[in-house]
């Protein structure tokens, strides 16, 4: 379980508040309007932000201090992370090892993990050489090899066409239930809520709101969110 326990965190200006726990797990879509504090609040659960008051915890263990290398998070964000002078392999390979000193054992890994998001046969390319759906793979597949229990995403598939961010979101779907992982999605897109989240949290110009079943909330959105949806 992720527990968030009264978080507080100020920007200049901006405040955001957090109390809310999420069930091991569990799919959740983070939407709201631009500026809100959606990012801030991955943020946090990542460790890049530390809150000035409340705490993180853990399967019980308070990770508020802890920096973001130790967490159990992995972060995909829109631009994917992926580095322009390394091959396929050696991007996926990052996953396990940043130095890339990967053994044998670890080396057959990625290659399965390849196969497995439909790379097979690119490992020697660059970013660069692939389409944005194949660079959202390769991405996809760092995730999978870290396996890490709290997946974070801002955005990952905003950049993709309908159809092809439907295929990633069902390929991102398959690697959480593959690793058991506790997924929070930030989106801008109704639609990937309702096709990736059973639950969906709304923050709301620096509030962070319980996780609320996703239908019902779009079915009958809050006054803020409405006027968001638009
Ligand atoms: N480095 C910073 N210093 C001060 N304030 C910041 C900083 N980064 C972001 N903010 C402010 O924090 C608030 C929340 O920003 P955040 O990026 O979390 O919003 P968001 O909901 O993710 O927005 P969007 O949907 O546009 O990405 C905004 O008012 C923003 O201007």
């Amino acid at each position: 379980m992720l527990e968030l326990l009264d978080l507080r965190l100020t920007r200049e200006s901006f405040r955001l508040m957090a109390d809310l726990t999420v069930e091991p797990g569990a799919r959740i879509a983070v939407i709201g309007p631009s500026g809100s504090g959606k990012s801030t609040l991955l943020s946090m659960i990542g460790g890049f932000l530390t809150p000035d008051a409340g705490h993180v915890l853990w399967r019980g263990k308070d990770i508020t201090e802890t920096p973001p290398g130790q967490r159990p998070v992995s972060f995909l964000f829109q631009d994917q992370n992926l580095f322009p002078h390394l091959s396929v392999a050696q991007n996926i390979g990052l996953g396990l090892r940043p130095d890339l000193r990967l053994d044998a054992s670890q080396k057959r890994r990625v290659t399965q993990v390849m196969e497995q998001v439909g790379l097979g046969g690119m490992a020697r390319r660059r970013p660069a050489d692939l389409s944005g759906g194949q660079q959202s793979r390769v991405a996809l597949a760092r995730v999978l090899l870290r396996a890490r229990p709290i997946l974070l995403l801002d955005e990952p598939f905003a950049a993709l066409g309908p159809a092809l961010k439907a295929e990633m979101l069902r390929l991102l779907s398959t690697i959480a239930a593959e690793t058991q992982a506790t997924v929070l999605m930030v989106t801008h897109d109704p639609a990937d809520a309702r096709n990736f989240a059973p639950h969906t949290v709304l923050v709301d110009d620096g509030t962070v709101h319980q996780p609320a079943p996703t239908a019902e909330l779009l079915a009958s959105p809050p006054p803020s969110l409405r006027a968001y949806l638009g």
